[in-house]
């Protein structure tokens, strides 16, 4: 039987480099798991859970089939968990017919918002509630919210530039196969594009440490072979980017446990705290946290970005060893509920093809999901679109148990009163359209990012192939006066989007760093910026032929200490301003990356069907329910 090496919270963490917050995908090599089962300590959770109408359990969760690295199945039959649920916790999950929306009594749905999540809610709404008519209420005049992906003639060719997110992480979690299920249901397969495990991108990721490049070592078949690990021992020992990291991981069993009030804690204030000094949060891992949130590692939770971490830490030490003793590896009881769900949806050729991915995309870009989930609902009759519309308010209306949408326009029926809203416009802005009644969904502050998009005809200027680099927050003022989070190589991290060769990088600039700013720089003073970068830290000096601009403003919500505290508080809040009647989904609460959000829409359409009362973030009012996967004795 294979045991699992300790999930060290350093380790699991870097692990994370550039991945996905709370990345759960069998990164283990080929480890083949068969069951889940809940720990001891968590039972309790369960009977709060049921009495709440969660499903849940106490023990049977068997998964099946092996795996491969990245937590696909090698073959079929798929991998699946096959939960045992308690009779009593089947009849709860019954909502009462009276109160669950039923396919033919459902109208008036308002979705808030034409980003990524208000198109795939109205999807999924439209799917499972065929006669429901639906609204897509949305503020500018085009959808796809965050996702813009932009083709552009040049040289005689076309090129393609990403302004918002750029990849999916084909992750064997929930949230993956979420996503993949959505692929399917568009038909987008065959638009599929993929960067190689293998590939350069995937393999050479790099820090900015003064004054240069710094490879990260990075998993995979190559780090096998006694050169690569040669290299690794060098590279911790000679650059001075990972001082104080084995050290840090060596004195980890010695540290005093953590204080038993502590509720949360920032990111860097809990690697200070587990490895004796603040080099590895702010020379590493704060360069990872703004290639995903552009946030501040000072101020992020622990709690809300890496729950595992947190909840392994709180452990008593001896059902910690234990349970690293056992192998396998935890997952929340609601992803691997979902996923089993879901996994069994997915064709194989799918899950194989993307097991040799580290990341994907569409030949057309990211905006293919976006733009063929609106082409989708466009045909669709029971299906409105509103845009450039503006929302005022929302009321709750006593008499019709309904909510009023006011919106900025004077034409009639501009607004309306619906059974049921979905709100996934950022919990910020959903505050500004009630009277103060959300206070904690107002607390969510986010952070704006300048992305510059350049071209450059010479295919050969960069100094290193790879994914890009990201910049640490201890980068000083005179290395980083921009305050760039990093470079993205775009002509390196996916290939087959263009028709011509040359060089394409994405500078990404702001984030935490203009939190205090009132007003940004320009499209010049952004390509300006953008290409200073680039000569100082690759002595880049060619002028680019073609640059393109986008302020991001409030793109990214920020988990910050308290987070998962303060989502607990919106939940009675939304409650109690809305009797149940809006509903929130979408990256301001638990998770920010694309497949998050995907799931988030999936799963405030699911607990919709099952009772029409609901906040999307009842999650956050039960403690979090963790299950362990378990070597398979069979595949051992
Ligand atoms: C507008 C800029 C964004 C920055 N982060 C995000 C956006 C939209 C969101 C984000 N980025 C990543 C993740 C995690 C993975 C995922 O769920 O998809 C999230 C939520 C990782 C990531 N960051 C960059 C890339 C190209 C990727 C995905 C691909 C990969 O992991 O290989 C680049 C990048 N993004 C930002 C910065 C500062 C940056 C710098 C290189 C901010």
């Amino acid at each position: 039987m294979r045991s699992q090496k300790p999930e060290h919270a350093v380790v699991t963490l870097l692990g994370q480099c550039f991945t996905t917050p709370k990345c759960q995908s069998f990164h283990n090599s080929s480890r083949t798991v068969q069951g889940y089962r809940t720990s001891a300590q968590t039972q309790r959770q369960h009977v709060n859970a049921q009495r709440r109408g969660y499903q849940t359990h106490t023990e049977g969760l068997n998964i099946s089939s092996s795996t491969l690295s990245n937590g696909y199945p090698s073959k079929s039959p798929v991998a699946r968990f096959q939960p045992h649920q308690p009779k009593h916790a089947k009849q709860q999950n019954k909502s009462s017919p009276s109160h669950a929306i039923q396919n033919n009594d459902a109208t008036g749905i308002a979705v808030l918002g034409g980003g990524i999540t208000g198109l795939a809610t109205a999807h999924y709404l439209a799917k499972e509630l065929p006669n429901a008519k639906i609204t897509i209420f949305e503020g500018s005049e085009r959808m796809g919210g965050w996702l813009r992906s932009q083709r552009y003639d040049v040289n005689g060719g076309k090129i393609l530039f990403e302004q918002g997110p750029r990849t999916l992480r084909p992750s064997a979690t929930a949230s993956g196969f979420t996503t993949l299920e959505l692929i399917q249901d568009l038909k987008l397969e065959n638009q599929l594009l993929i960067a190689t495990k293998d590939s350069d991108a995937a393999r050479n990721r790099f820090i900015y440490y003064p004054d240069h490049l710094v490879k990260m070592p990075s998993p995979g078949k190559h780090m096998l072979n006694m050169a690569s690990i040669f290299q690794v021992a060098w590279s911790l020992r000679v650059e001075p980017v990972f001082q104080g990291l084995v050290y840090g991981i060596c004195t980890w069993p010695f540290r005093a446990p953590r204080p038993k009030d502590l509720q949360d804690e920032s990111v860097g204030s809990f690697l200070e705290r587990n490895l004796g000094g603040p080099n590895v949060g702010d020379n590493m891992v704060s360069a990872v946290l703004h290639g995903i949130y552009a946030g501040d590692i000072q101020r992020l939770s622990i709690k809300s970005l890496m729950p595992k971490i947190w909840y392994l830490e709180g452990l008593p030490e001896s059902v910690r060893n234990g349970r690293v003793m056992r192998g396998g590896a935890l997952m929340e009881y609601r992803d691997a509920k979902l996923h089993n769900e879901i996994f069994q949806k997915i064709q194989p050729s799918l899950t194989r093809f993307l097991s040799s991915a580290s990341v994907y995309t569409f030949k057309d870009g990211i905006g293919t999901l976006s733009g063929t989930l609106e082409k989708s609902l466009r045909g669709n009759p029971n299906v409105e679109f509103k845009l450039n519309s503006q929302i005022k308010s929302l009321e709750y209306d006593n008499k019709d148990d309904a909510v009023k949408i006011t919106t900025a326009s004077n034409l009639p029926n501009s607004g309306g009163k619906y059974k049921k809203v979905i709100s996934t416009i950022s919990g910020r802005n959903l505050s500004t359209l009630t009277s103060e009644a959300l206070p904690s969904l107002a607390s969510i502050y986010s952070v704006t990012v300048m992305v510059v998009n350049l071209y450059y005809t010479n295919p050969d200027i960069l100094p290193q192939r790879g994914f890009g680099y990201l910049i640490p927050r201890s980068i000083s003022l005179d290395q980083n006066p921009e305050r760039a989070l990093g470079v993205v190589f775009d002509s390196d991290a996916i290939k087959g989007q263009d028709t011509v060769p040359g060089t394409k990088v994405t500078v990404m600039l702001g984030g935490h760093w203009w939190d205090s700013f009132d007003s940004y720089p320009d499209q010049d003073e952004g390509t300006a910026m953008a290409m200073a970068v680039l000569k100082r830290h690759l002595g880049v000096h060619d002028e680019p032929a073609l640059v393109k601009v986008a302020l991001q403003k409030d793109c990214i919500p920020q988990y910050t200490v308290g987070h998962d505290a303060r989502m607990k508080k919106a939940h009675s809040e939304l409650m109690v301003a809305f009797k149940g009647k809006v509903a929130v989904a979408g990256n301001s609460y638990a998770g920010v990356g694309l497949n998050d959000c995907i799931k988030s829409a999936r799963e405030v359409v699911m607990g919709f069907k099952e009772d029409d009362d609901l906040t999307g973030l009842e999650q956050f009012t039960v403690p979090r329910h963790w299950v362990d996967t378990v070597p398979s004795p069979i595949n051992s």
